[in-house]
């Protein structure tokens, strides 16, 4: 038949099936063969194998020296049969000898349900089929975005959180290297034609918990309310896990405040706690006097109903913050974040988590003040409007718990064998063949995982429309270039280098 790119040979099954190729198919292709009654399977093929019988081991054993034909046989897995917007398995296996066609583009975009979303995050390889996500979908039920170091995840994220901004969702970024601030610019560089976007910058704001001496990129400090702090509040601050004994401490420090004023600060807590009659008095004060060096609890408290705001991304820039007080700082927010949506006041919103490893690290690996509140998140986020972006160079140190929360899994280039094998338990469906995939995935090109997804599709993620803040900082510096001509100097006139660093630049 006319078009056909192969015919299929061998065994089948409702599930896979094997044909011999003769027209222009390669790996990762749409094929589509008739069924019984003549609906169309939609399969994908997953491997070419190319062999000459000429060449076999038993044939030049046997001295043959003639050519023979080469045979090229693709296997290919069934997707389903799509109708009415859906997919079915098809109830009998395609028959041998039919023949295989390339499939339409309607035809696969209306059988994954590439179109069924309104957030366009790029294009599917090899076609030209824009890829659709459901924003609501995607925040309601959580994502993550999971790559090794400089696959492209902070710009794809960055992606996602532009569309998301455009349809008004309110965000909070817990920014650990300060690379989302750069949303608020244009991007002036990418493929915006093939790909149909337009440069442009975003409503952000960048808070850093250090100072603006420190990170002057930030736009403003982020500062929690150090009035009348409950014990608990204060424990899951600490640096360090305080011992029963330092608990016990707090909690009698502050009810003795209580009982006498009607507001106390952190100063007045260790003050009250010097006044106690134990030695193990002296690391609490140590650790409270910690938190008190580092501004925190100074100034103007951020407010949450700040923090979340439709359209509205607030950054919290991590930058110049000791790595070890990072947890807490997101713990004691989100737990003031989360509160505060269960009771209405602030508007419903994603948290993105970027190195979400140091925030909830997988058991065996680490502890963070920060994971109780983010697995309540993960679990209980959904039922009051709060979605999360988990974002991670080491899927294999991150929470299992939370990741197996995220109902749309982005996955970028991974090659650690541990990485992988997180990723394999992580997902339904995973194949040696998809494996394979994700380690050979170049920069900028996602394999996405979702139940709203008929099955895992590799796509190459759209040019950001705002500025990408994270940059690669060169180590190895050259004088000069390494190809191209070396520029001339111009003869320099009057005294030398020297002797203008000593008389000024008129050599007076
Ligand atoms: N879809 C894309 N289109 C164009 N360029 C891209 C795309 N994705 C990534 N890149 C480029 O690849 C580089 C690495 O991307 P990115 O900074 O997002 O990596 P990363 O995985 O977050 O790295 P790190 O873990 O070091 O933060 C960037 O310089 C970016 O310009």
């Amino acid at each position: 038949m006319r078009g056909s790119v192969g015919v299929i040979v061998g065994e089948t099954s409702p599930l896979q099936f094997k044909f011999m190729i003769h027209g222009a198919v390669g790996r990762g292709d749409y094929v589509k063969v008739r069924g019984d009654g003549r609906s169309w399977i939609l399969a994908q093929v997953e491997e070419i194998r190319r062999s000459n019988t000429a060449y076999s081991l038993a044939h030049m054993e046997r001295g043959c020296t003639q050519t023979c034909r080469e045979w090229v046989v693709a296997d290919a897995r069934v997707i389903g049969v799509p109708s009415d917007g859906r997919i079915r398995s098809p109830a009998m296996p395609p028959r041998p000898g039919e023949e295989v066609f390339a499939a339409d583009e309607k035809m696969i975009a209306a059988a994954l349900g590439l179109s069924k979303g309104d957030m366009y995050i790029g294009i599917l390889k090899g076609h030209d089929l824009r890829v659709e996500l459901d924003a609501n979908t995607l925040v309601q039920k959580h994502c993550s975005v999971l790559a090794k170091t400089g696959s492209g995840k902070s710009y794809t994220a960055a992606v996602i959180l532009e569309e998301l901004l455009d349809k008004g969702v309110a965000l909070l970024v817990i920014d650990t290297h300060g690379e989302y601030g750069s949303m608020r610019y244009p991007n002036r560089d990418g493929d915006f034609n093939r790909f149909r976007v337009k440069p442009k910058g975003y409503n952000i704001t960048v808070y850093t918990p250090a100072n603006l001496a420190i990170n002057p990129r930030a736009d403003r400090p982020f500062r929690f309310d150090g009035l009348n702090l409950s014990a608990r509040d204060i424990a899951r601050m600490l640096p360090d896990d305080p011992t029963n004994g330092s608990v016990a401490l707090l909690y009698e420090a502050i009810a003795a405040l209580r009982s006498e004023r009607e507001s106390y600060d952190l100063e007045d807590i260790i003050k009250q706690v010097e006044k106690a009659n134990s030695k193990s008095k002296w690391t609490l004060i140590g650790q409270l006097e910690q938190l008190l060096e580092m501004g925190l609890f100074s100034g103007e408290p951020t407010r949450p109903e700040e923090l979340l705001q439709r359209g509205h991304a607030s950054v919290i820039d991590m930058t110049g913050v000791p790595q070890e007080m990072q947890p807490m700082i997101v713990a004691k927010l989100l737990t003031d974040l989360f509160e505060a949506r269960k009771l209405g006041r602030v508007c419903p919103g994603m948290v993105v988590i970027e190195e979400a490893h140091n925030y909830i690290p997988e058991r065996g690996t680490g502890r963070a003040a920060s994971t109780s509140i983010i697995r309540t998140i993960a679990a209980e986020g959904r039922k009051f409007g709060m979605g999360l972006m988990i974002i991670s160079q080491r899927p294999a140190r991150v929470d299992k718990n939370v990741l197996s929360q995220c109902n749309t899994q982005i996955i970028m280039r991974v090659t650690n064998p541990n990485d992988l094998k997180a990723l394999s338990k992580g997902l339904e469906g995973m194949s040696t063949e998809l494996e394979e995939e994700i380690k050979r995935l170049p920069p900028g090109t996602a394999m996405i995982v979702s139940n709203e997804i008929e099955r895992p599709i590799v796509v190459n993620i759209r040019p950001r429309r705002s500025k990408h803040g994270g940059v690669s900082t060169p180590i190895v510096m050259t004088d000069h270039p390494v190809k191209g001509p070396v520029p001339r100097r111009e003869p320099q006139k009057g005294p030398g280098l020297f002797l203008r660093k000593v008389l000024g630049p008129r050599g007076a």
